[in-house]
């Protein structure tokens, strides 16, 4: 059995307020002991100069955007989407689905995360063999991962109101004659998955996720339920995220779509309602009636303009939160420290009274033990813990981010930036080290990046050329749901969420 100790940390979490030595034996912490208090075992890695934490849970992202990054500016989610998943994609081998994961895999180790929570879109056509380059990714770079594949029966673009009167008949007719690979497919390789990648057995697990309710009939949804119920894993689905989406629920069912949802029996413990920034007080007392967590990803919310979350009001209800990124084409970066930061900036925004600002502490218990919750994985990740996986990282005290050390949290979520990153382990492997993922070849990744990107660079454009024409319905469509009473009088205000 491999066993690591790490030597005189600084704890960040559950300070303990002297130097501790970590116990690592296999993929669990051991044992934590004052300095020098029992003999170290193993490997040993001096720890003196870093503050040691329990690792970021980034807990959503989209791997399948990376070779968008920086190509969209200046416009809401409904119409980037149109972009980023379009009804033909580009069309991939496996090894540049691999490629593509391992961009993912390390911003998100790069900037401090252990876990990472993918919710890969495979669609319109499944391709077993990307679903495996992906698993294969993860499992290769040593990060923990819960990978899902986008779970829909309805076409996205059927998924708002006024598309028939919006949309010319032509090009409705064509985009209905995209036949995407059966539901039923889909769901059984999804069974498959559960079948034989429960996460708290499996570093590379996998996690139901169902894209958002009105993305998918009820009984899809409930199918999708059952799957999750059956082999009691995790589910992650888009609530909500914007005011179009907030309207569309109201049109569609009567009610919010936390509210539908809720009807469905759909909400439950271990399940992320992703985004959650447009909602009433209503919708906050179901949350929190039916134990679901809510997931923030303040970076993506930000450059899309879709607002603010009402994190306090979350958390003043019981609500547990959890922090992510989302993808790359929509935001370019991964960048899980830049998520806990603005989260702990941002949320400051949402009013004058500083005894409800969300605090540094705050921001990164979500995006450790929130985090771990959301999944259910409370009992294995998220702390620094004897019996809990050895997933940790390792920042250098001796550079800007900490010097001079006041409180090794607030300085953690305010400043630093990822360049103090020295280690990190997972499972209780040591996956960075001293600037450099041991596991994989980084730059020869990143090299295959850019020649892959150079070689799909004019498919790309001419996939986005042939969308082009669904931006003016999109437009109207966006228009007419921000005009329309629902939204002034159900969501009146772009950041207070009506709250
Ligand atoms: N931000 C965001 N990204 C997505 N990727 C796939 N669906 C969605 C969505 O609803 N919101």
């Amino acid at each position: 059995m491999d066993s690591i100790t790490l030597t005189a940390a600084t704890l960040a979490g559950n300070e303990r307020g002297r130097a501790t030595d970590i116990f690592i034996e296999a993929d669990r912490i051991a044992d934590l002991q004052p300095t020098g208090a029992r003999p170290p075992q193993g490997t040993v890695i001096d720890a003196s100069r870093l503050l040691v934490t329990p690792g970021f849970i980034d807990g959503h992202h989209h791997s399948h955007e990376n070779y968008l990054k920086g190509r969209f500016e200046g416009q809401p989610l409904e119409l980037v989407m149109n972009f980023v998943r379009p009804l033909k994609p580009v069309p991939l081998t496996a090894r540049q689905v691999y490629v593509r994961t391992l961009i993912s895999a390390i911003q998100a180790i790069r900037s401090g995360a252990t876990t990472l929570v993918d919710d890969m879109n495979v669609s319109p056509m499944l391709d077993r063999s990307h679903v495996d380059a992906a698993f294969q990714a993860y499992e290769d770079c040593g990060i923990r991962a819960l990978l899902g594949f986008t779970l829909f029966d309805r076409p996205f673009f059927r998924a708002m109101p006024f598309v028939e009167e919006e949309f010319p008949a032509e090009l409705l007719a064509q985009l209905d004659a995209v036949r995407p690979t059966p539901a039923g497919d889909v769901l059984a390789l999804a069974r498959e998955m559960a079948r034989s990648r429960h996460p708290s057995e499996h570093r590379v697990g996998y996690i139901v996720a169902p894209s958002a309710p009105q993305r998918c009939t009820d009984d899809f949804l409930k199918a999708t339920r059952s799957l999750a119920d059956e082999f009691d894993l995790p589910v992650m689905i888009h609530v909500q995220e914007t005011r179009l989406q907030a309207v569309t629920g109201q049109i569609m069912y009567g009610s919010s779509m936390f509210a539908h949802l809720d009807r469905l029996g759909f909400l439950k413990e271990k399940t992320a309602l992703i985004h959650a920034v447009w909602l009433t007080p209503a919708d906050i007392s179901i949350i929190a009636a039916s134990g679901a967590s809510v997931q923030h990803n303040p970076t993506v919310n930000m450059k899309l303009g879709s607002g603010l979350m009402p994190m306090r009001e979350m958390l003043d209800a019981g609500i547990n939160v959890s922090l992510g990124t989302d993808g790359c084409g929509l935001v370019e970066t991964a960048d899980m420290l830049r998520a806990v930061s603005n989260t702990a900036y941002v949320q400051k925004l949402r009013g004058n009274d500083p005894d409800r600002w969300i605090t540094a502490p705050e921001a990164f218990h979500a995006a450790t033990r929130g985090g771990a919750r959301a999944l259910g994985l409370e009992k294995q990740i998220g702390e620094i813990k004897v019996g809990m996986k050895a997933d940790l990282c390792g920042y250098s005290l001796d550079q800007i981010a900490f010097v001079p050390l006041n409180d090794p949290v607030r300085q953690l979520v305010y400043a630093e930036t990822g360049s103090g990153l020295r280690l990190s382990i997972v499972d209780g492997t040591v996956i960075f080290r001293d600037g450099k993922l041991t596991l994989i070849d980084e730059a020869a990744i990143l090299r295959e990046a850019q020649e892959i990107h150079a070689e799909l660079e004019p498919i790309i454009a001419a996939v986005e050329e042939s969308v082009a024409p669904l931006l003016a319905p999109y437009r109207r469509i966006h228009a007419r749901c921000l005009c329309h009473p629902i939204a002034s009088d159900t969501y009146p205000a772009r950041f207070e969420c009506g709250l």
